[in-house]
């Protein structure tokens, strides 16, 4: 084969992923605890690039979080034997293993959290998907975002999705659905349960105890419902409109569902009734957005309003609210909206109900007045595709200058 010819042949096996991140409307926290949680995709993606290589290596490179790390195959092979081939059905991430990775990447008592997290979650679904599929295939992977990691928009279960996705199909677990002149395609229904299933295990790297809501809107897009597993699309949404704020003040989703879980367990009595009505508040809200399908009256919005400000207080009663989204709450009340936390909390994001009618000089003052408090602020689209495979020039410019590492 000619140089240009072993060129083009790389280029084809390239495979481009993308996903999106989430907001929950209702229902953080109460749905790792079995309640029901209503969550709709984000216009802002995850993409990741792979190819194939011919020297045994291994390249991942997660420029959002500074990581640049190779390995050879002949290194990653020894610990294929903390994941047994025999799996009939994924079982969750065990300590060892997740310990023996850590000392690989050699973080086990490093700083860089972040670092140590993202590598190992990629390590964890590399190497079971390939102890699985019984192929270590050689690659080099760019994981690169549009969303903000850590702030309550699933970042990381974009990541995850994104990574499942690509090692399934570059391990023929999943088809490559990408033919020749399309520029976007997506798996089949079948095999984006698969895809669902993979990126709930990197999650469990990256969060300890997730729910999975946040890997099913990265798979599947739209809005759903998403109750112990179940997910159900809501079909008939409105369009809503709805103000972003990143306070970006810092924080762990690990830590705060860990704290959320401890709150339940000293107060059994007081937390469970506040989770109980959380699923109460999910419940009426995809009834309140299913009437508007047919009937657009204010009368809805009012009460969305309401559920808004209710599920607020009740964050803040099981600990996850902090003072930065106190300020969005106020700052946003002093203008008549209403706002409340999205995702962990703890710092992170908050979502603004915005009317059809909410004359854009409110928005501005809004705009403007979050940001004197230093945070980020934008007006979003929801509802957009789950994962998808691209081909990279279809793609936005500067999205394709990132993939190509320029
Ligand atoms: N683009 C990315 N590159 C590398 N790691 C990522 C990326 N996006 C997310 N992550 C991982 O996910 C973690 C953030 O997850 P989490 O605390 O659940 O917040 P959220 O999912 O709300 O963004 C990061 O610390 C990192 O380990
Ligand atoms: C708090 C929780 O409900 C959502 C966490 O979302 P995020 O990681 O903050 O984007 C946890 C979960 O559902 O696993
Ligand atoms: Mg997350």
């Amino acid at each position: 084969m000619e140089a240009g010819d072993i060129q083009g042949e790389m280029l084809n096996k390239t495979l481009v992923v993308s996903a999106p991140g989430k907001v929950i409307l209702h229902g953080e926290h109460a749905v790792v605890h079995g309640k029901a949680a209503l969550a709709v995709a984000l216009n802002l993606r995850t993409f990741l690039r792979m190819s194939p290589r011919d020297d045994g290596k291994i390249f991942l490179q997660l420029p959002n979080i500074g990581v640049k790390l190779w390995w050879d195959l002949v290194q990653l092979q020894p610990l294929l034997d903390a994941f047994p081939a025999d799996r009939t059905e994924l079982k969750p991430p065990t300590p060892e293993q997740l310990a023996r990775l850590k000392e690989f990447a050699g973080t086990a008592d490093g700083p860089g959290e972040i670092h140590d997290v993202a590598t190992v979650a990629f390590l964890y679904l590399y190497l079971s998907i390939a102890a699985k599929s019984g192929v270590l295939p050689s690659v080099e992977l760019l994981v690169w975002s549009e969303l903000p990691t850590g702030a309550g928009l699933g970042s990381s279960a974009a990541y995850s999705v994104c990574l499942a996705a690509a090692l399934l199909s570059e391990c023929s677990v999943v088809g490559y659905p990408l033919g020749e002149g399309q520029s976007l395609a997506r798996w089949t229904e079948e095999e984006l349960d698969v895809i669902n299933k993979w990126a709930f295990q990197g999650e469990q790297v990256i969060h300890g105890n997730p729910s999975g809501v946040d890997n099913a809107v990265g798979t599947w897009g739209g809005a759903l419902r998403y109750q112990s597993g179940k997910i159900t699309p809501l079909k008939r949404v409105p369009t809503l409109r709805i103000l972003l704020t990143n306070t970006k003040v810092p924080r762990s989703t690990k830590a705060l569902v860990a704290g959320v879980r401890e709150k339940l367990l000293k107060f059994p009595a007081i937390m469970e009734p506040v989770l109980i009505s959380i699923d109460a508040i999910s419940r009426e809200c995809e009834g309140v957005l299913e009437a508007m399908a047919d009937d657009s009256s204010q009368g809805h919005y009012s009460v969305l309003e309401e559920l808004v400000d209710i599920n607020q207080h009740h964050l803040d009663v099981i600990g996850v609210g902090h003072p930065a989204l106190d300020r969005v709450c106020q700052a946003t009340a002093a203008l008549g909206l209403h706002s409340k936390l999205t995702g962990a909390g703890g710092g992170g994001c908050a979502i603004t109900l915005l009317r059809p009618d909410t004359p854009p000089s409110v928005v501005e003052t809004a705009v403007r007045d979050l940001s004197r408090c230093g945070f980020a602020c934008w007006e979003t689209d929801i509802g957009g595709p789950g994962v998808c495979a691209h081909a990279l020039p279809s793609l936005k410019a500067d999205v394709v200058k990132v993939l190509n590492g320029i």
